[in-house]
């Protein structure tokens, strides 16, 4: 009975969802009364080992071997590490990485694999929660086998912070070269730009409400009054508006400011996902109903074009 975890990185940083794994992967361990292993492939398999160290963690397994993701390398690398540990549960991130290699996996492993679960239960057989209809239902999955192959959503669970007692031990996998199939040469940013928003301390977030590209005068005008960075909803990324690296959500970033200032987005649960960690949240939305104000700290339930030129008088 034990739970295996496996982290991801990119571009020589673990992604937060890795040490998010290890809370729902202790969780799920506990029930089981087992032990919890996290793995990382590739890249500074060192440094990433000690980072995984958390409290909780049993023990961590570096496979060094390549430095970014690779489809058939991790194929392969899960496949034979989960053979040879047998976990109960293996854990694997709901991100563009994570459903490239988790189904092809499970298809080798002959486990069923559940996919974007939020929640995760193993006290009376295993079940996983699952979100449908842009998050307003929610089903939960009996799964009917004694092991299982599961992508946990990002930011769904907290990161543990304290620093652990694992093991951490190399692994050493045998990789059939002939099955591989392409090679990272290099990376190029798309739409990138010189600010990285997951930084900032202050975000003035703009959602379609803003109605017009010229509309967004006052947003750039009220995030140098605050000294803020500004970014925004999805459509106004696909509209042009702002730079793709300013995307706010389950396609864009994620960020957890201090504070975060919502002006004219409704809530989406694509574009929650990536704020709902923001300290304080505020809202500025003419819709009483728009889903943003259940998670708002601070909701003002006004048209825009009123409250941010009132909030530049303030704040300049
Ligand atoms: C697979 C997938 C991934 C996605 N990923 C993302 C993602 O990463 N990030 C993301 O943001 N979205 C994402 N989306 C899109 C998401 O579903 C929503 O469509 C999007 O977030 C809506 O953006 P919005 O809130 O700006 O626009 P809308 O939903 O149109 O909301 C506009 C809001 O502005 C308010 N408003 C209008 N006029 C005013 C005014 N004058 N003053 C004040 N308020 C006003 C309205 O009441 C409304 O609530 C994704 C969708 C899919 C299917």
């Amino acid at each position: 009975m034990s739970v295996l975890a496996i982290a991801e990185h990119r571009r020589g940083e673990l992604r937060p969802v890795s040490l998010e794994q290890l809370a729902a992967g202790r969780d799920l361990a506990d029930e089981l009364g087992g032990e919890l292993h996290t793995a990382v492939i590739g890249g500074d398999v060192e440094a990433f080992g000690a980072e995984l160290n958390r409290e909780g963690v049993d023990t961590v397994h570096t496979v060094d071997i390549g430095e970014e993701f690779n489809h058939d390398v991790y194929t392969q690398v899960v496949t034979q590490l989960a053979t040879e540990l047998d976990p109960t549960v293996l854990l694997m991130p709901n991100s563009v990485n994570g459903l490239d290699y988790a189904p092809a996996v499970a298809n080798r492993l002959d486990r069923p694999l559940v996919t974007d679960v939020v929640d995760i239960d193993a006290e009376d057989g295993l079940t996983a929660t699952r979100e449908l209809y842009g998050s307003k239902a929610e089903t939960t999955i009996d799964v009917h086998a004694d092991q299982a192959a599961v992508t946990i959503r990002p930011a769904e669970w907290p990161t543990i912070e304290a620093d652990g007692d694992a093991a951490i031990e190399a692994f050493d996998a045998t990789i059939d070269e002939s099955a591989v199939r392409s090679t990272v040469k290099g990376f190029e940013e798309v739409g990138g730009g010189d600010i990285d928003i997951t930084d900032a301390d202050v975000l003035v977030s703009v959602g379609r409400g803003i109605e017009e590209e010229e509309n967004l005068d006052i947003i750039h005008d009220l995030a140098e009054a605050l000294d803020a960075t500004v970014s925004g909803s999805r459509p106004l990324i696909d509209n042009g508006w702002l730079a793709k690296d300013r995307q706010v959500g389950q396609s864009g970033k994620v960020v957890t400011p201090d504070v975060y200032i919502a002006i004219g987005i409704s809530g989406a649960v694509q574009h929650v996902a990536g704020m709902k960690g923001s300290d304080t949240i505020v809202a500025i939305n003419t819709d009483p109903n728009a889903p943003i104000f259940d998670i708002a700290d601070y909701g003002i339930q006004d048209d825009l074009f009123e409250v941010v030129p009132a909030l530049i008088e303030q704040f300049q």
